[in-house]
């Protein structure tokens, strides 16, 4: 361990997702980019294949999946109720939580999910953040263009995951990873 890493700890920073298509993955990537450019340990996980004791080690759990029907997708929901152990336990209790859901509809009841996240996040007694950035204006380049502060939003278009979702959404993406670890070891100290 390096003098400078004894002075300030690294915060330790899991990012799970859902991601059939790898649009919400994109996102994702972002996201742990962000928190990686603030010194953070950071481990992007599907849902697929929890990896539970990294998500019992972590100081931050940042949740997303894409909107399905104004809702949560089955798979993330099936993860939540796979973690009822470590709920009754208080495993997870006081870590930081955030979340993050990309859909195709500008609205689409994205903030539906990101409420059922949040209160996932309460029942586990963490400490919920949300999105603290104004938007700079609704065009593809924008910061936050859906104006969202529960969460973060992401839309992408039925097309390739090269070109949507748009350069604004994905740098919102990485400023709230960057965000999220700086956010942990002012508020919190690890
Ligand atoms: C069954 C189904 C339901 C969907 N419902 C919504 C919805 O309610 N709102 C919305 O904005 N997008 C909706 N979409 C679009 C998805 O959110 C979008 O395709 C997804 O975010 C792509 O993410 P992925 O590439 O990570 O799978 C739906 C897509 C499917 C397949």
């Amino acid at each position: 361990m390096s003098v400078i890493e004894q002075i300030i700890p690294q915060v330790k920073v899991c990012v799970v997702y859902h991601s059939p298509y790898g649009h919400t993955a994109k996102v994702a990537q972002y996201i742990t980019q962000g928190a990686e450019q603030a010194g953070a340990e950071v481990h992007l996980i599907s849902v697929a294949a929890p990896q539970w004791d990294l998500l019992d080690q972590a100081d931050v759990i940042v949740i997303g999946c894409p909107t399905y029907m104004g809702s949560l997708t089955a798979a993330l929901k099936q993860f939540m109720e796979d973690s009822s152990k470590r709920w009754l336990a208080r495993a997870w209790q006081g870590k930081l939580a955030a979340g993050f859901t990309n859909g195709g509809g500008l609205s689409g009841d994205k903030l539906a999910v990101l409420q059922q996240i949040n209160l996932f996040a309460m029942q586990h007694g963490m400490v919920w953040a949300g999105l603290p950035f104004m938007p700079t204006g609704r065009s593809a380049l924008d910061i936050n263009r859906m104006s969202s502060f529960l969460g973060l939003m992401t839309q992408s278009d039925n097309a390739s995951v090269e070109i949507t979702p748009p350069e604004g959404d994905l740098e919102t993406a990485r400023k709230f990873g960057k965000y999220l670890a700086e956010l942990r070891l002012t508020h919190l100290p690890v």
